[in-house]
């Protein structure tokens, strides 16, 4: 997916992906990861989802990446913090207590920018990715978090009836992409409300680790 593609969303206000609210399946299952406070969270493609303002709130760390700069205004806003903003090469750095968040191309991240990563929380982001993007999507987050355990959530259904974003990730692909790097556990397996463009559609928790 070019960047274009996701701008262009953005400006248009085609973002069904935000969910406005937390993620459910990391309401649940966030035990899993057992953190510690002040541990951090690494969120790849965060767009401004609320999942950011619950880990706050539950007192973890939080780094995230996201290439529309205008959404992470509006992370911020919502978080009703005023970020200071500083430029990282070709990366700008939004801060403010406990978070930050790089807005740029995810492929330009490097270990020195995220730093000690302790958990990997991806919910919409290998699904965003088309499959040629995936495996190097993959390899470039276990490089720069080190290999940090994940708690994933991933979209599955009939993947001929649409052409994504978002893409089916089935339990063989998420197979590939991790099982040399893991072990892989599903934690749960769950309808999408309405489905996803009302086809049928499975959201799934796993665990990395
Ligand atoms: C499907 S959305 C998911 C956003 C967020 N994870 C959520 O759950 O609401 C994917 C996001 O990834 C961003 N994105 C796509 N490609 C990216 C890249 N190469 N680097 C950084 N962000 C990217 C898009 O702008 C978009 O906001």
């Amino acid at each position: 997916m070019e960047a274009n593609f996701w701008h262009q969303k953005w400006a248009k206000g085609e973002i069904g992906f935000h969910e406005g609210e937390v993620n459910q399946l990391l309401e649940k299952h966030f035990n899993v990861l057992n953190l510690q406070p002040s541990q951090t969270v690494f969120v790849p493609l965060c767009g401004k989802t609320r999942d950011i303002a619950w880990l706050l709130k539950k007192q973890q760390n939080v780094v995230g990446v996201e290439l529309n700069e205008e959404a992470v205004r509006q992370l911020f806003d919502e978080l009703g913090e005023t970020p200071e903003v500083t430029a990282v090469g070709e990366l700008i750095r939004f801060s403010a207590p406990h978070v930050v968040v790089y807005v740029g191309d995810f492929f330009k991240l490097t270990r020195e920018h995220v730093g000690h990563i302790d958990v990997v929380y991806d919910r919409a982001a290998l699904v965003a990715l088309p499959d040629s993007m995936r495996t190097i999507y993959c390899e470039h987050l276990l490089h720069v978090t080190q290999q940090a355990k994940q708690l994933l959530i991933t979209f599955e259904y009939e993947q001929s009836r649409f052409a994504g974003p978002p893409f089916s990730i089935s339990a063989q692909l998420v197979e590939r992409y991790y099982a040399n790097a893991f072990a892989i556990h599903r934690l749960e397996s769950k309808p999408v409300k309405g489905g996803i463009r009302g086809f049928d559609a499975l959201e799934t928790a796993w665990s990395l680790r």
